[in-house]
């Protein structure tokens, strides 16, 4: 099953692009950019990635990011992640990314998108890995500080291909930020959010109805409510779920807990991701194996996943179609194999 896993050419639709921080490039930063950071060693960095919840996780992950100053330093970052998606053979990635977090430190936010900017269009030249940039407001942060945000967006709008919500999650409802995601459609945007990833299903019926969003990023709680259930499955709008996340986080307790197949099962279009895989564990081919090697997760079962994850993105019909072809071309490889 492993090695189907990573024959099959896959998309990554929710990842943030600080979340792949590895600790060494992160040592190197903070070495090149003389910023001080609380471990002596990547082992010491390693034992901190031990989180209870959500936020022992974003305290980590932000301070990771103060290493990140220049252009060069947030076209590494990326770089970095093109690499993991050769390792892991995706085709096609929607890197997140959170401005604030970096403008909030005196970065500017063309240093930041043109640093990511410059390694994507690399990844397409040398690799031909197609990409799309969502810019996230951080929800911990005012609706004011997210309209000053999307503004000075707007001079790089050509880069960015929708807007997303993300950060700490319970206290901070979608209805907080109805204006930016209403100027932000009007702007043509695609809109997505964070939402049900530890909060209840309030968050995202919110999501839905107030904020308009096209794709809902984990959704996990969704099972709690039958009404949402059917909603999402009759409208068969994209979960972006991530498993390795979801168990650091202590969303479940274990994989054999998580609920994917359930939602799977009961025909909900959902999709496997990384999130943040420096801190998490493992990139895209991981969370499969770990979902694998711990639910009834069958080869049929991989493929509607992966397919999943391609027809939900934001790329044009016909390389949706083009991608789904290579998909069935190693499906019937298998096939003629005897290995389905
Ligand atoms: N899993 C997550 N939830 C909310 N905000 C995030 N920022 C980075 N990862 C996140
Ligand atoms: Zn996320």
């Amino acid at each position: 099953m492993k090695e189907f896993i990573q024959k099959l050419p896959k998309a990554e639709l929710h990842l943030h692009i600080e979340g792949s921080l590895e600790p060494e490039l992160m040592f190197e930063l903070a070495k090149r950019n003389n910023i001080k950071i609380p471990y002596k060693t990547i082992q010491d960095i390693k034992n901190a990635y031990n989180f209870t919840n959500l936020q022992s996780f974003l305290d980590i992950y932000y301070a990771g990011a103060n290493v990140l100053i220049t252009k060069q330093d947030f076209y590494d970052l990326t770089w970095n992640y093109i690499l993991k998606c050769v390792e892991n053979n995706i085709i096609h990635t929607e890197i997140f990314f959170d401005p604030q977090s970096h403008t909030q430190r005196g970065i500017e936010f063309k240093t930041v998108i043109l640093g990511i900017v410059e390694a994507l269009n690399d990844a397409k030249e040398k690799y031909g890995i197609t990409s799309a940039i969502v810019m996230c407001f951080l929800r911990h942060l005012s609706q004011e500080e997210a309209l000053k945000t999307f503004d000075e967006a707007l001079a790089f709008k050509d880069y960015i291909i929708g807007v997303g919500l993300d950060s700490s999650e319970i206290g901070n409802p979608p209805s907080k930020f109805e204006q930016v995601f209403k100027k932000a459609k009007e702007q043509g945007f695609k809109l997505v959010a964070h939402a049900g990833e530890e909060a209840d299903v309030s968050y995202i019926f919110e999501a839905l109805d107030l904020l308009n969003i096209q794709r809902i990023d984990h959704g996990v709680q969704s099972i709690k409510s039958s009404f949402l259930m059917e909603r999402l499955k009759k409208e068969q709008i994209p979960l972006t779920v991530c498993p390795n996340s979801n168990i650091e986080l202590k969303v479940f307790e274990n994989y054999s807990q998580h609920n994917i197949k359930e939602l799977l099962d009961y025909g909900l279009n959902v999709s496997v991701n990384s999130d943040d895989p420096a801190y998490f564990k493992g990139y895209l081919n991981q969370n499969f194996i770990n979902l694998w090697e711990n639910l009834d997760l069958g080869k049929e079962d991989i493929i509607k996943l992966v397919k999943n994850s391609l027809n939900s993105s934001f790329i044009s019909d016909d390389l949706k179609k083009e991608y789904i072809k290579k998909v069935e071309q190693i499906i019937n490889n298998e096939k003629t194999k005897g290995q389905i």
